[in-house]
């Protein structure tokens, strides 16, 4: 789709994804700075917290008002919000999104939730959005990420993902108020903006490292989410000496993407499970768009027009490239699956 002001393709698409993880992520750092962060349990037992349900109304209410042709694939809905039991932090989500979008109704607010119910697929365009990635992160005070794509016929076109608790660079790290945007266009490369102010963006490049003593992997802080034993027996054959570096949600491709580590290893701890696409598509293009490489276990790229989950692919090795086949070598000769 061409905008005939630039003549960039998707270029509204990637303002509008910016602005939209841009006041997620307000939300969230408010909900963070608040007293008594707690969260509710799903269904499955996972934690969501008043700022997933947030952040989800406010990027589905900006992609409604851009795009209201546009369906939207996303991790959260408003089922358990709307259960009396859960009247109070309604409540409180509804005050922490007013404070970002002035005069907002509590049925507007459900409803923009409820817009992340599309099913995806292989048909024309739909957006695909996890309003916080690495919910556990977030509770922890650590990393997370509000990490948003378009995908058009099953390719990823536009990805924008705010990490509020991720340094612009290594010299930031802990400051507060130095998060980072990461942004990408197919075809147009991936660029890192500060996440506060109006500083112009720089380009995202991967490493070029291949020496495999000074190779750095990183992975989930969760083992039940990614098998940490599994990881380290492929490190070890590797030849990797480094530690693993361990970060929460999808920031780990973004450290992969600026070069600040080379391989990201996400090895299923059961056979069964199948990744969100929600939990992928934003951090896969940024990767790709700054030079590396994105695959399954198997070698075979994501496919993102399944439906709701990667259902063809098991586990996910990213990397800058140059190591991507050894890397997927050491796994075929090591790696048995629970
Ligand atoms: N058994 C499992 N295996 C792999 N990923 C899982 C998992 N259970 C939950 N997850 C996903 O792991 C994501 C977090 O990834 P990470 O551990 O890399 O930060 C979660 O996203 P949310 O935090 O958005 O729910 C969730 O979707
Ligand atoms: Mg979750
Ligand atoms: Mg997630
Ligand atoms: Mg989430």
């Amino acid at each position: 789709m061409l905008n005939t002001t630039s003549g960039l393709a998707f270029e509204h698409e990637r303002v509008v994804a910016m602005q939209a993880v841009r006041d997620a992520a307000t939300l969230c750092r408010a909900v963070q700075r608040g007293v008594n962060l707690q969260a509710m349990d799903k269904k499955d037992r996972s934690p969501v917290t008043v700022a997933d349900f947030g952040s989800q109304a406010l990027v589905c209410r900006v992609l409604e008002e851009a795009f209201p042709a546009d369906p939207v694939v996303a991790e959260e809905d408003s089922g358990e919000l709307r259960q009396p039991a859960h009247a109070e932090s309604l409540a409180k989500v509804l005050r922490f999104v007013t404070e970002v979008q002035a005069g907002v109704d509590q049925e507007s607010l459900l409803r923009w939730i409820d817009r992340g119910g599309a099913l995806g697929g292989a048909r024309d365009r739909f957006w695909t959005l996890d309003p916080i990635d690495g919910t556990k992160g977030f509770l922890r005070g650590e990393q997370y990420a509000i990490a948003l794509a378009l995908i058009v016929e099953g390719r990823i076109e536009v990805a924008a993902m705010a990490c509020p608790n991720l340094p612009t660079a290594p010299e930031n790290d802990g400051v507060a108020g130095t998060g980072s945007l990461f942004v990408a266009v197919r075809g147009q490369g991936a660029e890192l903006y500060p996440l506060d102010g109006d500083l112009p963006a720089t380009p995202v490049r991967v490493s070029a490292r291949d020496d495999w003593g000074l190779v750095r992997f990183c992975e989930s802080v969760e083992s039940g989410h990614s098998a940490h034993d599994w990881s380290a027996t492929v490190a070890h054959r590797l030849g990797i000496t480094a530690p693993p570096v361990r970060l929460d949600s999808q920031a780990k491709y973004a450290v992969v993407a600026r070069g600040e580590a080379d391989i990201y290893l996400r090895l299923p701890t059961k056979a069964d499970y199948r990744e969100k696409i929600w939990d992928h598509a934003s951090g896969a293009l940024i990767l790709a768009e700054a030079g590396g490489v994105v695959t399954d276990l198997d070698g075979r790229p994501l496919d993102f027009a399944r439906g709701r989950e990667l259902s063809e692919n098991r586990g996910v090795v990213a990397t800058n490239g140059p190591l991507h086949d050894r890397v997927l070598a050491a796994l075929a000769e090591t790696f048995r699956p629970a």
